[in-house]
């Protein structure tokens, strides 16, 4: 497993060692030891989601607020998506700045968040199977979001405004600049 930082605190990049034969390929999808020894993170997941998006799909800027603020360890099943964060820890220097990575089948990357991140995915393939594991439950009361559009945020979501799939939940979240974090 090769771990690259990310120069956000704690948020890493994980690319698996992947063990291919004329089977196919095998590879250790996570491992809380080897992470640990790595990173000094001990995280422990308790709860796996996974959804199915649409080309030009937008999901995001997502997170829980404390105490129900979660961690996620993220990686696609099928297709490519970018993966895009936001740092929403006030003491650190990327407060306000975004991170996106290309997740995909086909690279196997994984992306480890750390509480106190804003999270989102936009789909680049035709559709994508998305799937992470959390460290803390789902909480609706908790659920907070800051618009994926917000220019200060400068993120390039790669697919033109028209194209773009997005719940009517995703279009009502404040710009960072409206939202103060509690992290
Ligand atoms: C997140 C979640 C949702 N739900 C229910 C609530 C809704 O009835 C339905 C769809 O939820 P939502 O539209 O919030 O799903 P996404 O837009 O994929 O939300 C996720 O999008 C980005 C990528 C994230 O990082 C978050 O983990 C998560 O907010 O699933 C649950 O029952 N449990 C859950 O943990």
């Amino acid at each position: 497993m090769n771990i690259e930082a990310t120069g956000f605190d704690d948020l890493y990049l994980i690319t698996p060692k992947v063990f291919e034969d004329q089977r196919g390929y095998f590879f250790e999808s996570f491992h809380h030891k080897k992470f640990r020894e790595a990173t000094g993170i001990d995280c422990d997941f308790v709860q796996d989601n996974q959804s199915r998006s649409s080309h030009g799909v937008i999901r995001g800027l997502h997170f829980q607020v404390p105490p129900m603020a979660q961690a996620k360890f993220v990686r696609v099943l099928q297709g490519e998506v970018l993966d895009v964060v936001v740092d929403l820890r006030k003491e650190k220097s990327t407060f306000g700045k975004s991170y996106s990575t290309l997740l995909s089948a086909e690279n196997k990357k994984q992306l480890f968040i750390p509480r106190g991140f804003a999270h989102g995915i936009v789909v680049l393939s035709e559709s994508a199977e998305f799937f992470y594991k959390c460290d803390n439950y789902y909480s609706p009361e908790n659920e907070r979001g800051i618009m994926y559009d917000d220019t200060s945020l400068n993120i390039d979501w790669k697919i033109e405004a028209d194209k773009r799939i997005i719940s009517d939940k995703d279009t009502k979240h404040p710009s960072l600049e409206e939202f103060t974090s509690p992290f």
